[in-house]
């Protein structure tokens, strides 16, 4: 029997109608962009509700009062380059304070490894929320990949937000990283031959930037 898989599907209605566009083939590099930015900035909402709060007195015009803001660790976002970048402005939209780390990773056509080709992150990685972003999580090798560099670097706690992810990518993540919260907005069918997700976008980071 197949493992079962632990991922957290974020399907709001929203999300799904966004992602119906972005799949089209027709649609264009502006509004794929503007797209995949409008569900990075719902995701991030939806990933942060758990996020633990804590109570602070503060006065308002009227008068004092104990109210809430946010208590846990600061918060790092890290795209996997390139596409990745991609879903950046969605969740430092949401998390203005957030320090942001890259990883270059790319997946070699043929043997379809990842290579990693550029990391930079905060000084205080061991200390943030770390809330890794790539849109595909196809064969899973660059997400593992760049989990075990980041955690390499010091990193404890993680998050992975990936957009449309195949059966096989997620079994990849829970299978190395099974500390690590995944969260997606769709788990698609397969994995084609050229390791495309079916019926996934087509690729991403050509589509973010036009480099079809
Ligand atoms: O799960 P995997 O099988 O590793 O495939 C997914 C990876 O492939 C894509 O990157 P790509 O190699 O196309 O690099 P790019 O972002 O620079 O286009 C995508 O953005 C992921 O990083
Ligand atoms: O379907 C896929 C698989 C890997 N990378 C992409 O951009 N798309
Ligand atoms: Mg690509």
């Amino acid at each position: 029997m197949a493992e079962p898989m632990n991922v957290h599907v974020i399907d709001h209605p929203l999300i799904q109608h966004k992602l119906t566009i972005m799949r089209m083939k027709e649609t264009g590099t502006k509004d794929f962009r503007e797209l995949l930015e409008e569900i990075s900035m719902l995701m991030a909402y939806e990933i942060t509700r758990d996020f633990p709060l804590k109570e602070v007195e503060i006065e308002t015009p009227i008068c004092r009062c104990k109210e809430k803001m946010l208590a846990g660790k600061k918060v790092g976002v890290v795209p996997i380059l390139r596409a990745g970048l991609g879903m950046l402005n969605g969740v430092v939209n949401m998390i203005p304070a957030a320090r942001v780390g890259h990883v270059g990773m790319y997946r070699d056509p043929k043997t379809l490894k990842p290579v990693e080709y550029y990391c930079k992150l905060p000084g205080d990685v061991a200390e943030r929320t770390l809330i890794v972003v790539d849109p595909m999580l196809a064969t899973g090798g660059s997400s593992s990949a760049a989990l075990s560099l980041l955690k390499e670097k010091g990193a404890k706690h993680i998050i992975l937000m990936c957009l449309v992810a195949a059966p096989e990518g997620v079994r990849v993540i829970n299978h190395d990283h099974p500390d690590v919260p995944l969260y997606v907005a769709a788990i698609d069918e397969k994995l084609n031959d050229k390791g495309y997700i079916v019926p996934g976008l087509g690729d991403a980071g050509d589509r973010i930037f036009g480099t079809l």
